[in-house]
C-alpha cells in the first residue's frame, strides 16, 4: 500500500511496485479463473489475465452466438477453455460474474449452485450485490465476494494492456470467507492490468460509476455536445464549423491537454481571448448544470436508475430497442458530419518533433 496526497487528501492506494505480477501470479497459482460472459469487460479481462500467465477458462450461455463465436474467434477453445456458464463455474475457483448487470439475475441460480466452499465470487460493479433486493443475487458464506471495477471501457482495458499501459480500478471486499479475500482481490487486480487500484465499497463504487456514465462521461458529454451543436446550426453555421467547435477540436486538440497537464495547462495553450471568455463561462456552467446533477445522484441513491435498468435492460426486445436509439445518435446529422470529418483527417506518418514545432505556449513543459 502507498500513501498519496491527492490534493491535500491523504488515500492509500496499490501500486505495482507494492502488488506486482510476481506476487498476482504465486497468489493465484492454484486457481482457475473462469470469466463468465464474453462481452465487452470479459474479453479484456480473460485475454489480459492469460497473457499475463494465469489459468483462464470462459463460460458463456451458447444461445449468444455472437459473444460465443468471438470468444472462439479470440482463440478458446470449446471443451477445452470455453464452456457453458453451468461447467465454467463448476470448474473454476474465482468466478468473475461478468454478465450484464440485469442479466446477473437469470445466472445466478446456475452459478450459485455450482459453488464450491472457499471460491471466489469477483464482480467489476457493485451493482448485483448492493442492489440484491432487484437481484436476488445473495451470496452463500463459504464463498469470498470481491470486486475489481476497472475505470474504463473493456475496449480500453485491452487496449492500454497491449500497448503497455493501464487501466486504474477500484477494488472491494464484500465477504472475507477464506482470509484470503483482499490478496486474491488484488492478485485479479494486478493480473487484469489495472494502473493503480484505490480502496472503495461495493455501495460506493456502484452509486459514483452509475452518476458517472450518466454524467460527465457519457449523459452529460454527449447532451451538452448536442445542444452547442444545435445552437451553432440554428444560426446558420455549417455542419462543418458546428461539428469542429464542438467536437473535433476537443478530441483531437484540447482534451489531449487536459490529459497531459490537467485543466489550466489546456487553457495556457490557448488564446487571451479564448482563456478570458471560457473562464467567464465556467461559473456559468457550473451553476446551471449543478442541479441536474443533484437530481442525478439522487436519483441513483434511491435506486430508481436501478429499477429502470432491470425493468428495460431485462426486456426481450431491449437489444432492438437499444439499437434503434443508438442509430438515431449514428445517423444524426451532427454524428454523420462526425463520420465525414474523420474520413478527412490526414492519417501521415508521424513527423519528427524539433525545438520550435515542440514548442507550446503557457507555463513551461
Ligand atoms: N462495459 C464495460 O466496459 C464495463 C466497465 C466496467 C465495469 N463493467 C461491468 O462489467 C460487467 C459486465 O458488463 P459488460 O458491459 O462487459 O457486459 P456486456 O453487456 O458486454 O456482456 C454481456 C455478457 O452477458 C451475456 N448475457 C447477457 N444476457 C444474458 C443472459 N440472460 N444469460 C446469460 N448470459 C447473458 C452476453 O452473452 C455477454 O457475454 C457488468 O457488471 C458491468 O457493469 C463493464
Ligand atoms: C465504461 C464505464 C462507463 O465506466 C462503465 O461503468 C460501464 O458501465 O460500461
Ligand atoms: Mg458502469
Ligand atoms: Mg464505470
Amino acid at each position: 500500500m502507498a500513501t498519496i496526497d491527492f490534493g491535500g487528501v491523504k488515500e492509500t492506494v496499490v501500486t505495482r511496485k507494492e502488488f506486482n505480477l510476481t506476487k498476482a501470479r504465486s497468489v493465484l497459482k492454484n486457481e482457475t479463473i473462469a470469466v463468465i460472459g464474453y462481452g465487452v469487460q470479459g474479453p479484456a479481462q480473460a485475454l489480459n489475465l492469460k497473457d499475463n500467465g494465469f489459468n483462464v477458462i470462459i463460460g458463456q450461455a451458447k444461445r449468444f452466438k455472437k459473444d460465443w463465436d468471438r470468444a472462439v474467434a479470440d482463440g478458446w477453445k470449446p471443451g477445452k477453455d470455453l464452456f457453458d456458464i453451468e461447467e465454467a463455474v463448476q470448474r473454476g475457483t474465482v468466478i468473475q460474474m461478468l454478465v450484464t448487470d440485469a442479466a446477473q439475475k437469470a445466472i445466478w441460480p446456475t452459478v450459485k449452485k455450482n459453488l464450491s466452499a472457499g471460491d471466489a465470487l469477483y464482480f467489476s460493479h457493485g451493482f448485483a450485490i448492493v442492489y440484491n433486493d432487484l437481484t436476488k443475487l445473495i451470496p452463500p458464506e463459504d464463498v469470498d465476494v470481491i470486486m475489481v471495477a476497472p475505470k474504463g471501457s473493456g475496449t480500453s482495458v485491452r487496449r492500454n494492456f497491449l500497448d503497455g499501459n493501464g487501466i486504474n480500478s477500484s477494488y472491494a471486499v464484500y465477504q472475507d470467507a477464506t482470509g484470503k479475500a483482499e490478496k486474491r482481490c488484488l492478485a485479479l487486480g494486478v493480473g487484469i492490468g489495472s494502473g493503480y487500484l484505490f480502496p472503495t465499497t461495493f455501495e460506493k463504487e456502484v452509486t459514483s460509476d452509475l452518476v458517472g456514465e450518466r454524467g460527465v462521461l457519457m449523459g452529460a458529454l454527449a447532451g451538452v455536445m448536442e445542444a452547442q451543436y444545435d445552437v451553432l446550426r440554428r444560426h446558420g453555421h455549417s455542419p462543418s464549423e458546428a461539428f469542429n467547435e464542438t467536437v473535433e477540436e476537443l478530441t483531437q486538440s484540447l482534451i489531449r491537454l487536459v490529459d497531459e497537464k490537467g485543466m489550466d495547462w489546456m487553457f495556457s495553450n490557448c488564446s487571451a481571448t479564448a482563456q478570458r471568455g471560457a473562464l467567464d463561462w465556467r461559473p456559468k456552467f457550473k451553476k446551471a448544470v449543478k442541479p441536474v446533477f443533484k437530481e442525478l445522484y439522487d436519483s441513483v441513491a434511491s435506486e430508481k436508475e436501478a429499477a429502470r435498468v432491470m425493468r428495460m435492460c431485462g426486456r426481450q426486445d431491449y437489444q432492438d430497442r437499444l439499437a434503434k436509439e443508438l442509430g438515431e445518435i449514428h445517423n444524426s446529422e451532427m454524428w454523420s458530419t462526425g463520420e465525414k470529418v474523420r474520413e478527412l483527417r490526414p492519417h501521415q506518418r508521424a513527423k519528427k518533433v524539433t525545438k520550435s514545432t515542440k514548442g507550446v505556449k503557457g507555463r513551461s513543459a
